[in-house]
């Protein structure tokens, strides 16, 4: 199975707003709650795709029992380590014309000892996983070391990892050793010295320790830095739609493709086309069926 760890779950709330007013009353279309995080939307998706999956992470507090309802409810297999204070709550209001502003909560205080807790059952889980995909923020009390500790105890068990981080959990994350490293354009930049173009900013997470970096540009593609040789995808066309999620959706396509052993060029255009699909479907973890198998096939790959 392909293991997914989010350390700081949520409960996604999905606002559809036609119109936003910052000074008035704003009557909400249509209100979606679900359980969140990168890596339980990474999940949904492989899920999606018929994958074996299962989700890893902390969970506290009402909160964290309405996201374990969820991934019960979603039938998506699950082991949250329980917390004592309560998981977040994320918003991502929706407005008419395309795109969404998310407000993104801290996450709870995790304790020495919880989080002591979490790796002694991480390892056991790494025991019947193909890969494992970290990703997402880290909850308060929780070192920005953690996910580089992490992906070095898969890669000690023969697990290859998947980071998907920003600020410093992005930063020390290469010393982990992960197969891939997935930030956007934005994170890279914030993470890694000035540099002039994304493929420098990842040749430096590189020379750091990440095996291959994959930098995500929205609707222009990606950008992937591997062994085997620099790839850029191009998109054929733009996808409206919400984009939250996309990056996960996009995550979801590279750990297909490193468990499948699919060579660079096919990993990416999988990638590529689930984070276009999911644009095309309204809340974070799904993705448009329809767009995914119309796009795949025409994404140039250089
Ligand atoms: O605050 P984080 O952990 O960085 O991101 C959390 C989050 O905004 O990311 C997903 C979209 O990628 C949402 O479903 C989710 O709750």
């Amino acid at each position: 199975m392909i293991l997914t760890v989010t350390l700081n779950a949520a409960l996604d709330v999905t606002y559809q707003v036609p119109e936003i007013d910052w000074t008035g009353v704003n009557r909400v279309r249509s209100v979606h709650r679900r359980a969140g995080g990168k890596g339980v939307n990474v999940a949904r998706v492989l899920h999606g795709l018929g994958r074996e999956v299962l989700v890893t992470g902390l969970a506290g507090g009402p909160v964290g029992r309405a996201i374990e309802a969820d991934l019960e409810a979603a039938g998506l297999p699950r082991a949250l380590v329980p917390i004592a204070a309560e998981s977040r709550t994320t918003l991502a209001v929706a407005g008419g014309g395309g795109g969404a502003a998310l407000f993104n909560e801290p996450g709870p205080e995790v304790s020495e000892a919880e989080l002591r807790e979490f790796g002694r059952v991480y390892a056991s889980l790494l025991e019947r996983a193909e890969a494992v995909v970290i990703s997402g923020s880290l909850p308060r009390g929780v070192p920005a070391g953690t996910y580089a500790e992490l992906a070095a105890l898969a890669a000690e068990h023969g697990v290859p990892a998947i980071v998907d981080a920003d600020g410093a959990a992005l930063r020390h994350a290469p010393v982990g050793r992960p197969a891939i490293v997935k930030p956007n354009a934005e994170e890279l930049a914030r993470a890694v010295p000035p540099h002039g173009h994304p493929v420098e900013g990842a040749e430096h997470l590189r020379a750091r320790g990440a095996e291959s970096v994959v930098v995500s540009l929205g609707e222009e593609g990606l950008y992937a830095v591997t062994p085997e040789g620099t790839f850029r995808a191009r998109m054929p066309y733009r996808v409206e739609g919400n984009p939250t999620g996309a990056g996960d959706s996009l995550v979801a396509g590279l750990a297909l493709g490193l468990v499948e052993g699919a060579a660079w060029p096919e990993r990416l255009r999988t990638a590529a086309a689930l984070g276009a699909a999911a644009v095309a479907a309204p809340v974070a973890g799904d993705f448009d069926r329809d767009v995914y198998a119309r796009t795949h096939p025409l994404i140039e790959i250089t």
